[in-house]
């Protein structure tokens, strides 16, 4: 393992009314028995300073983090508000939320934070102040100047990793996203990040067809045919070890799981139920293919249990151990 020396860790806050603040302070309370590197929160000073049983402390620099980290919780302080009120949300959260994470963004460019984990925002209330991108993935994509085709979503738990080829659309228009170089950028970006993140030198790659039994020979669809299997000879003419188009119904079973490392799948649903089913409170969403680590939890806001203090934060010290492993292999990588 090499010497540690990242920067620490910058957490924003996520929509304020949700989960994000208490994850994040019982991440923190929780530390010491979960090895976690020093991080600090950006957001809402208020939005903290009411967590129950956790000390915090306002930090005016990101490197000021490392200093405080043993007594309280540093917050970088970048939105003047009252506290939110737990389960309303408002115009004025979700621009807290975006705010935060366009700073988590700046801070892991300059080098000044040593990777990003982003607690989890509502796409309803960001696309209200004007966001207009599917997701954080994509936003933190453009930050770092990556296309969107090779910046690529990884939900990843203890058993399962599994990659969406498309993110955030309706599933009607899945089938005409689902093009050969998109199947190939996101193959080649997964395959380099199971390198650079998680040092598995030859990554094996399962990928899921699109139609139920994989369109049994083309007699229930022939996007496998005609667009997963060229693609695929392609990646396997350079060097992948990857899959046929596998039905999808039969691989992630506990037996199957163990031929692969990462399985691609063409939509989002396709992927997130078979990992939020095992690994709903254990899971991370780790963005690859750019400059920055960025991992998030991998479930939302949870407006309907936000400030009763019952909000299980295993996922977001997950998100936080992740991003330490990632920063750590890529150490070693790239040197
Ligand atoms: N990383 C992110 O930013 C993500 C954001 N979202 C956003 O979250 C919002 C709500 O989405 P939902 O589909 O309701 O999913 P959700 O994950 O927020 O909630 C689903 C269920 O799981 C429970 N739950 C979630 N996290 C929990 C935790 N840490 N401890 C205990 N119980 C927990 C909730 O109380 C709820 O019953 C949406 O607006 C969506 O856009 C959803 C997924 C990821
Ligand atoms: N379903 C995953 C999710 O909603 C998180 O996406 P992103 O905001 O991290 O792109």
């Amino acid at each position: 393992m090499a010497e540690w020396t990242a920067k620490p860790f910058a957490i924003s806050c996520g929509d304020p009314a949700g989960v994000g603040p208490e994850i994040i302070g019982k991440s923190w309370q929780r530390r010491a028995e979960a090895g976690l590197k020093p991080f600090f929160a950006i957001g809402n000073f208020a939005d903290f300073d009411n967590l129950a049983g956790i000390p915090v402390r306002k930090i005016e620099q990101p490197m000021q983090a490392s200093d405080v980290f043993d007594e309280a919780l540093p917050v970088f302080h970048i939105h003047e508000a009252a506290a939110a009120i737990p389960g309303e949300t408002t115009m004025d959260g979700a621009q807290c939320s975006l705010h935060a994470l366009e700073i988590a963004c700046g801070l892991a460019r300059s080098g000044d934070a040593g990777a990003i984990i982003t607690a989890p925002v509502s796409k309803t209330q960001l696309y209200k102040v004007g966001f207009r991108y599917p997701g954080q993935t994509e936003f933190v994509s453009e930050r770092c100047g990556i296309a969107r085709e090779n910046a690529v979503m990884m939900l990843a738990g203890p058993s399962l990793r599994v990659v969406p080829m498309t993110t955030h659309i309706a599933l009607k228009e899945v089938a005409e996203h689902l093009t050969a170089p998109l199947i190939i950028a996101r193959a080649r970006a997964a395959e380099k990040a199971m390198i650079r993140n998680f040092g598995i030198e030859k990554p094996r790659i399962a990928i899921s067809g699109l139609n139920p039994h994989a369109g049994e020979n083309g007699n229930l669809g022939d996007e496998e045919q005609r667009i997963m299997q060229p693609a695929i000879d392609e990646l396997r003419l350079d060097g992948m070890d990857i899959t046929d188009p596998m039905p999808a119904d039969t691989m992630f079973h506990e037996e199957a799981r163990i031929k692969y490392d990462v399985a691609l799948c063409p939509y989002h649903d396709q992927a997130l139920i078979p990992l939020k089913t095992l690994h709903f409170f254990d899971g991370v969403n780790i963005t690859l293919g750019l400059p920055i680590v960025r991992t998030s939890p991998d479930h939302g806001t949870a407006f309907n249990i936000a400030g009763q203090g019952i909000a299980d934060p295993r996922s977001m010290m997950a998100a936080i151990q992740m991003a330490a492993t990632a920063v750590a292999n890529r150490q070693i990588h790239d040197h």
